[in-house]
């Protein structure tokens, strides 16, 4: 078996097609994860572009040469977009396209106007390297805490392909090449085989990427409410048992509150329920600005009720929140279209002491918040130790 250039550019071509395959199947099944298009267009654009390379003897030169080496750094550019979508970044046109430009020009003037192959293999392994240490760059400096796992390994990855095209710069070329990429000498043949390695290295990469933000995607929406974005009822409880044992581990207080919003049947029933979701979400952002607590947990605990831990805050610091957040909303009106609809809350309010449960706490300002409910809504009232002991005592109306 001869590993020349031809057999080398016949393994990257089948192995591009594949992994093109490959990927597309996985974006038809992981339709959610938008970033896939954008690889799989990548993927494929660069395979185009080794096919059109590899075609050398058999098609023009301006359409293996330019062509094929345009699209290559093409396919390289909407892989960085990827990047920076999977990292949230807005994405700067302007430096890489330049670079396209620059190097295909470069292409263009080293393969008509000055022919010279040393020239455009070192153009080619410039921008590949320019182009790993940019992706390589942005998972490293940009990750969020929850993907920085598979951010590290994929820079560390393309870094690795970024010096393997630095380490390519310094490769001879075989005196008797001539112009022909395909006869170019064993040290660039050598360079193919790592080349190789690095993309299919590079592929994995991108995989552990999704993978682990499918993973975080699903781990967010399995503790959030789905309309309001808020945490669920579960996630609530669980980090609300956390974060309570850590104040009182701490002799820190800790303040809960809920709110129910009035008449919201009526809401529903008026103007519909789209309407009603509507409502939902601008008193969720009612709430956001109204709280002004440092590390709150705010959750939609039923359909129209709401529970929201103060780490930290007093039952008085407590009671001024739930104030702030009753006069918000009832100085405010949701707007639903060219409608302007009324919304109160009535509001319960808790506070721990040594040995309190969350699942009490809970229970405590619900039963604060069915006597302002009771008093005439749109209130705030406070749980006494009443509450606490008929919570306590397992009282049939907890
Ligand atoms: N639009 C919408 N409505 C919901 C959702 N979840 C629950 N609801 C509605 O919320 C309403 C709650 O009604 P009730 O429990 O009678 O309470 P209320 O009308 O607010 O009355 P009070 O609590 O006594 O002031 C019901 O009509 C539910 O259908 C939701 O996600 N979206």
């Amino acid at each position: 078996m001869h590993l020349d250039i031809p057999t080398l550019t016949l393994v990257s071509l089948l192995m591009g097609i594949g992994a093109s395959i490959g990927f597309t199947s996985l974006m038809a099944v992981l339709n959610t994860q938008r970033v896939l298009r954008i690889w799989v267009a990548s993927i494929w654009i660069n395979t185009l572009g080794i096919t059109l390379i590899g075609l050398r003897n058999h098609i023009p030169d301006l359409v293996s040469i330019v062509v094929g080496n345009g699209l290559l750094v093409t396919g390289n550019i909407l892989a960085l977009k990827g990047i920076a979508q999977h990292l949230a970044l807005p994405m700067r046109w302007r430096w890489p396209c330049s670079l396209a430009a620059v190097y295909t020009g470069a292409i263009a003037w080293f393969a008509f106007a000055s022919p010279n192959l040393g020239a455009r293999l070192l153009a080619g392994s410039l921008q590949a390297m320019a182009f790993n240490f940019a992706y390589a760059y942005l998972l490293l400096r940009y990750s969020e805490p929850d993907i920085r796992k598979s951010c590290r390994i994929a820079g560390a990855v393309l870094v690795t392909n970024g010096l393997f095209y630095l380490a390519r710069v310094f490769t001879p070329l075989d005196p008797t090449s001539s112009q022909d990429l395909m006869m170019a000498g064993l040290p660039v043949a050598a360079t193919y085989v790592v080349g190789i390695l690095t993309t299919l290295a590079s592929y994995f990469a991108l995989l552990q990427l999704i993978t682990e933000r499918l993973v975080v995607d699903l781990r967010r929406a399995a503790r959030t409410d789905g309309l309001t974005g808020l945490l669920n009822r579960s996630a609530i409880v669980a980090e609300g048992r956390a974060s309570l044992e850590r104040c009182l581990e701490r002799g820190q207080p800790f303040a809960l509150l809920i709110f129910d919003l009035d008449h919201f049947k009526q809401i529903n029933d008026r103007w519909g329920h789209d309407a009603g979701d509507a409502v939902l979400r601008h008193v969720t952002e009612m709430m956001r600005k109204a709280i002004q607590w440092p590390r709150y947990l705010a959750s939609r605990y039923g359909g129209e009720e709401f529970v929201v831990a103060l780490p930290g805050a007093t039952l008085v610091q407590g009671l001024e929140a739930a104030e702030r957040l009753r006069l918000a909303l009832a100085h405010s009106h949701a707007r639903v279209g060219d409608q302007t609809i009324p919304v109160t809350a009535s509001i319960g309010v808790a506070s721990a002491r040594h040995g309190t449960r969350f699942e009490h706490l809970v229970r405590q300002a619900d039963q604060a918040m069915y006597r302002t409910k009771f008093d005439g809504r749109n209130g705030v009232s406070f749980a006494g130790d009443r509450d606490s002991r008929l919570v306590e005592a397992g009282d049939s109306r907890c």
